[in-house]
């Protein structure tokens, strides 16, 4: 007589980039399924007519909200009933429901990406930082123009030498930014829910959440998205700064109340913004559009090989050990304890 084993099924939406020989290595644990669907109601459909039932564990990019949409009660009442794990290839994961997952029974356990994410991002947050200071924007577009530095030409930047940079959420991107911006002369605060150690601060001055708006030269959002952060940036919080404070953001745009960072733009209270995210991405307020002093950068904070590939690898790691050992390598802090 002979035995045949099932393997466990692994659905991937979104797409593998540069990790195809790890995905591949994971066909020898599990039978490695894709949606044919070209839009939510289609993968919905495929769902409920049960083309991914035996399916434990789901490998997700952030592009695939395109394809899925967001992956909230709708979707987690159509995905298969064996499912156990989401590994999001993304280092924030407000497209995931966790709560929702949570409350499953059982749960299912989430995990992202930290840790490989943190220098590439912070290196566009620093372009961010340098260009929103010296009003690179301007120059660079009244140079395509013919017009060398623009005309008028745009009024003499800032140094960043000396300036306070102000982070808020010193998580692994924020102390990554503060280490490269000390080397550009700025003096790092930051305000956390709670303060860091002091081998984790690294000399970095906890401050409370309005001193860090009242003090701060530059402020760089670096927390995450999730209901307690939506628009913790909007007009009371701009109102608090100092005038001519320059706004930073590569977390996620709805951080910032958007509207209200036009406004404090158009008054001169913020004096320049750089900007990797936006609160509907792919629109970008018309405000923002039309301000020669806001550095715009399309989502681009992990886009470099070397990070997407190690971001893959990551989530992959996270699946192979859920299908070897049941846990996950980075679960989401909200289910630490789970
Ligand atoms: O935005 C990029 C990420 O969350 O990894």
């Amino acid at each position: 007589m002979t035995y045949t084993s099932v393997k466990p099924k692994v659905l991937l939406i979104g797409g593998i980039e540069h990790a195809q020989s790890a995905w591949d290595a994971l066909g020898q644990l599990a039978e490695l399924v894709e949606p044919k669907a070209t839009n939510r109601a289609e993968f919905i459909k495929e769902c409920k007519d049960g083309k991914f039932d035996g399916v434990i564990a789901l490998y997700r990019t952030i592009g695939s909200v395109n394809l899925t949409g967001l992956v909230d009660e709708e979707l987690l009442g159509v995905l298969p009933k064996s499912l156990r794990y989401i590994a999001h290839c993304g280092a924030g994961y407000d497209q995931v429901d966790v709560h929702a997952c949570s409350a499953r029974s059982p749960p299912i356990r989430v995990s992202n990406v930290p840790t490989v994410v943190d220098d590439a991002t912070a290196d566009v947050n620093m372009f961010l930082i340098l260009g929103a200071l010296r009003n690179f924007n301007t120059g660079m577009n009244g140079l395509r123009q013919g017009k060398w530095r623009g005309n008028p030409s745009p009024p003499r930047g800032h140094d960043p030498q000396g300036k306070v940079l102000g982070i808020l959420g010193m998580g692994g991107i924020g102390r990554n930014l503060k280490k490269k911006a000390e080397a550009f002369g700025m003096k790092v605060i930051y305000h956390n829910r709670r303060e860091l150690s002091d081998e984790m601060s690294a000399g970095a001055q906890y401050v409370s959440f309005d001193e860090l708006l009242s003090i701060s030269d530059v402020v760089s959002l670096n927390l995450p998205l999730n209901k307690n952060t939506r628009h913790i940036i909007s007009r009371a919080e701009f109102a608090k700064m100092k005038d001519g404070v320059v706004v930073v953001n590569t977390a996620r745009g709805a951080v910032m109340d958007e509207a209200a960072l036009v406004e404090a733009l158009d008054s001169g209270k913020v004096f320049s913004a750089g900007l990797d995210v936006f609160e509907e991405e792919p629109k970008v307020h018309p405000g923002l559009l039309s301000n020669q002093n806001v550095m715009l950068v399309p989502h681009m904070g992990t886009w470099t090989i070397e990070t997407i590939c190690a971001m893959e690898e990551w989530t992959i790691e996270n699946i192979r050990m859920a299908l070897e050992v049941g846990s996950l390598k980075s679960p989401v802090p909200e289910q630490a304890d789970l």
